[in-house]
């Protein structure tokens, strides 16, 4: 990626774009092939091929069980070419975020693209401004995406919000875990066949975790073996197994893809793994490390904090080789959002939120009772902040994952020690918040 400081290509001119919102719902002709267009030029802005006709009415299936809007700008009247293919390009839709202390309505982006002719010249800034603005006017609290590049998105007020861990795990003879193995039993499934009970487990996750989002339709395509995202047909190496609870409830799952030998060792690669409880997710790990031919699991979405870690008897086994950030939040409300994160104790902390583009700009009073916060909006200019921060600062610490003193030592929360740690002690939370869904 060329970054912004190198010089652009001549500049196009982006005053007569065609702007068009799409509804991926309408099927005549005509919408089809704007919708086509669509998707070639996201396609296009990614780097990536041209989706084929199977691919593209997947694809096109999710986009309408999402009731995802595609926006685009499209070339008036191209001097070259017919023009079917937009310029600039973002998708969204409506779902949830599990606030810690209840699910919050949810505005997802994503398909951001712009055209290397048409970059830097505030296409991306027109887009996503207007679909946040968009996205306050309707009353939804938050929105939220996944990025390519870490640099971009902090100046329309997203934070990076939960992080996820690579792991590679070595399942060999000598892995064993501490303590007896849970009640229950782990049966295998055709991915397809699957299907049902891995949405089921993965919507109840949703609904009782902290930090997870509502999937996105695709989920469901790649987890039934319908879609592998890297060649992008059918997926003839995914394996599913779901684990039961004593009672026969389905209450985890894990799916995987061998990989043969790598490197020299037996190699699994998981795809996906949810479970409802630590048990369940250590039941899961003892089947992975009981399957023959397999002597590492790697596993790119891991939480950062695992009991896996602990649970094995050599510590050594679990290693991590990196992590990275997952879900970025936009806070446009925060007395909606305040209220519906998890908090400890009794206090009460007023928070003073900068943003540059105006929807979360104020002063919040947090009163803390029981662990539950009442949250209210000061009018009064003379009641000052006790900590000051940006609207991507509060993103960030929404979720838990850094305590606010680690953020008022990078700099980013303004405030007295006091001020810092009357916050700490209602504010921080004990566990990093881990979202495995991506988008
Ligand atoms: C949620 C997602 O979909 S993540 C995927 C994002 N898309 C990609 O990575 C695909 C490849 N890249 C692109 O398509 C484009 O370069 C985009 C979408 C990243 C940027 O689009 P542009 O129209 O060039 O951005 P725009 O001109 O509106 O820039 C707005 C501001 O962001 C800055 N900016 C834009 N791209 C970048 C970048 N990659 N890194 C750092 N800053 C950036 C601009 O300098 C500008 O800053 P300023 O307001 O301080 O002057």
């Amino acid at each position: 990626m060329a970054s912004p400081a190198q010089p652009d290509a001549p500049p196009a001119a982006t005053a007569d774009l065609v702007d068009r919102t799409l509804d991926p719902q309408v099927d005549d002709e005509a919408s089809l092939a704007l919708v086509d267009g669509w998707l070639h030029g996201t396609s296009r802005g990614f780097h990536d091929g041209r989706p084929g006709d199977e691919e593209h009415a997947l694809w096109l299936r999710c986009a309408r069980a999402d009731a995802a809007e595609l926006r685009g700008l499209w070339e008036p009247s191209p001097p070259v070419g017919s023009g079917n293919l937009p310029v600039a390009t973002i998708s969204s839709w409506d779902g949830t975020l599990h606030a810690g202390a209840g699910l919050l309505p949810l505005r997802l982006i994503t398909d951001v693209t712009v055209a290397p002719t048409h970059r830097r010249r505030g296409l991306l800034r027109r887009l996503l401004g207007e679909e946040l603005a968009a996205t306050a006017r309707r009353g939804v609290p938050v929105a939220a995406l996944t990025v390519s590049e870490g640099t971009i998105y902090g100046r329309f007020g997203f934070g990076p919000a939960t992080r996820k861990r690579s792991v590679e795990v070595d399942v060999g003879d000598r892995f064993a875990l501490h303590g007896p193995a849970a009640a229950g039993r782990v049966v295998l499934v055709e991915p397809a066949e699957a299907e049902e009970v891995v949405a089921a487990v993965a919507q109840r996750h949703h609904e009782t975790t902290r930090a997870t989002v509502s999937r996105p339709a695709f989920y469901r395509e790649v987890l039934a073996g319908r879609l592998d995202p890297e060649t992008r047909g059918e997926d003839r190496k995914l394996r599913v197994a779901v684990h039961l609870d004593e009672a026969g409830t389905p209450d985890g799952y894990v799916a995987w893809r061998h990989r043969g030998e790598v490197e020299g060792r037996g190699t699994l690669d998981v795809a996906d793994l949810l479970a409802l409880s630590p048990a369940t997710h250590l039941a899961l790990w003892r089947f992975l490390a009981s399957l023959d031919l397999t002597e590492r699991v790697r596993w790119r979405g891991a939480p950062v904090v695992d009991p896996l870690d602990h649970a094995v008897v050599d510590p050594r086994a679990v290693r991590t080789v990196g992590t990275t950030d997952v879900l970025w939040l936009r806070v446009l409300d925060p007395v909606a959002v305040l209220a519906a994160r998890p908090w400890r104790g009794d206090g009460r902390v007023v928070l003073e939120v900068d943003d540059a583009l105006g929807h979360a700009t104020g002063r919040f009073a947090v009163t803390v009772r029981d662990g539950r916060a009442e949250v209210e909006r000061l009018d009064d200019a003379r009641d000052a902040g006790d900590l000051r921060l940006d609207v991507a600062v509060l993103g960030t610490l929404l979720l838990g994952d850094v305590d606010v003193a680690t953020l008022a030592d990078a700099g980013r929360v303004a405030g007295s020690d006091a001020a810092v740690s009357a916050y700490a002690a209602v504010g921080d939370l004990a566990a990093p918040p881990w979202c495995p869904t991506g988008f």
